[in-house]
């Protein structure tokens, strides 16, 4: 039975060139795409952890549709030539974690906007499509967020609703040096929308909202680095895991909306077989209906780490500490991130369906049964260094 698209037009095997395929989002892409679609897959990132049980044993049904590139994009020549014989390019990379946005700014301002233009080039000079990951850390801060904490305009969505081509793009001042990565982000679309207009590049822009769920990140001192920072999912895994107090930063009263992984991947794959859909626009990807501060989060995962580990939960759950002491200087904060659906519903008639109790019960499952006995290890036995 042949695969349509939402038209109804056959979808015909492509070869993506997928740069970052290595990492979270990357990883759970190629599994979606090698289960579930006839296209080939040209993984390019300089790690495969995460794809190795997609590329053995030579037995896998997909055999053959995905090859592993191991390269880094800064300095590789190889990949000019990996684009030209693709017919779509998916970028992906990026250091992504806000731990280094502020304490290692060029790395990040190299990584999000000076790395991404030769993929830009040569898919406008070859004309190739793209499909560029951004974020929604690029409206940084809410209008809203900028009125007296009294006034009622706060709740008006007119000052905190995030939409592709009405929402300004507010970060801190250059001192808050956080805001490297939004910016980066930023200039990198603008650059794109600029090849769009003017050189007819083929491209999407993606923006996702905090897709969380099974191989994000790692745990510091067993998957990464000891004093790594990784993403809040894994730092309150990490946690929860060690049976420790979970860090409030600033007394985690910042909010957000979280989407399941295989949520977002669904659109993305639409994305992907849509090209008339979903050609010269930006998308937010996103779950609007699961927000909470971020202490809400922590308290909903410490009661679903409980039920899932079969452990009481520790007596103090929680403490707060000042971002000055988790982060170190410069760090600066989104308040408020809820994604304006309109014209992901128009274009793609796609809609999140996970709820966040849901999405965080099959995570921590998984995080449990990944890492609960290697964490006892480490804990009963503390290694030499
Ligand atoms: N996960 C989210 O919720 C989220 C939210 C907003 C934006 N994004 C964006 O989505 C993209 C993927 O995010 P992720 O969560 O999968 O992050 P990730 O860190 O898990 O994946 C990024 C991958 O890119 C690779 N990479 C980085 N620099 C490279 C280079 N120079 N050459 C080759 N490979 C390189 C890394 O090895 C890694 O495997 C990033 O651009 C990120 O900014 C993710
Ligand atoms: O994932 C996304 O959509 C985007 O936003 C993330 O930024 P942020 O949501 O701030 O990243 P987290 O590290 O997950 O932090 C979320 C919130 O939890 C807080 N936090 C984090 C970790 C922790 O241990 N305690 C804690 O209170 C942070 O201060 C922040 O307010 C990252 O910038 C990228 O992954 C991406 O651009």
């Amino acid at each position: 039975m042949a695969r349509v698209d939402l038209d109804g037009n056959v979808i015909n095997p492509m070869t993506i060139c997928m740069i970052g395929a290595g990492g979270f989002i990357g990883s759970h892409l190629c599994e979606k795409l090698m289960s579930e679609t006839p296209h080939t897959v040209l993984a390019v990132d300089v790690y495969n952890d995460k794809i190795k049980h997609l590329l053995e044993p030579d037995s896998l049904p997909w055999n053959g549709r995905i090859q592993f590139h191991r390269l880094n994009i800064k300095n590789d020549s190889r990949l000019e030539g990996l684009i030209k014989c693709s017919d779509l390019t998916i970028n992906l990379a990026a250091i992504c974690t806000p731990a280094d946005y502020n304490t290692r700014p060029l790395d990040t301002i190299y990584s999000n906007f000076i790395d991404a233009l030769p993929v830009v080039k040569y898919c406008s000079e070859n004309n190739k499509r793209l499909i560029h990951f951004s974020t929604c850390e690029v409206y940084g801060k809410t209008i809203g967020s900028f009125l007296p904490k009294d006034s009622p305009l706060r709740q008006d969505p007119a000052y905190y609703i995030l939409k592709e081509d009405t929402s300004p793009c507010i970060f801190g001042s250059v001192e808050k040096q956080r805001w490297s990565y939004a910016c980066a982000k930023q200039l990198i679309e603008r650059l794109i929308y600029a090849e769009g207009a003017e050189n007819g590049l083929e491209f999407t822009i993606v923006r996702p909202f905090n897709w969380i769920g099974p191989r994000m990140d790692f745990i510091p001192g067993i998957d990464g680095p000891s004093e790594g920072v990784p993403r809040v999912l894994a730092c309150f895994s990490n946690n929860l895991l060690r049976r420790e107090p979970l860090k409030l930063v600033d007394g985690g009263e910042s909010q957000r909306t979280f989407i399941y992984i295989k949520d977002a991947i669904e659109a993305v794959l639409l994305m992907i077989e849509n090209p008339a859909r979903a050609s010269g626009h930006i998308f937010n990807v996103g779950n609007p209906n699961n927000e909470v501060t971020v202490r809400q989060l922590a308290e909903m995962m410490t009661q679903v780490y409980s039920k899932v580990s079969g452990e009481d939960s520790i007596e103090t759950p929680t403490i707060d500490v000042s971002s000055k002491e988790f982060y170190g200087e410069g760090y600066d904060d989104s308040d408020k991130r809820i994604p304006d659906m309109t014209i992901i519903n128009k274009q793609l008639g796609w809609n999140p369906k996970t709820s966040l109790w849901d999405l965080l019960e099959s995570t921590l499952t998984y995080q449990h049964r990944t890492y609960a006995e290697a964490i006892k290890q480490a804990i009963a036995k503390p290694s030499a260094n």
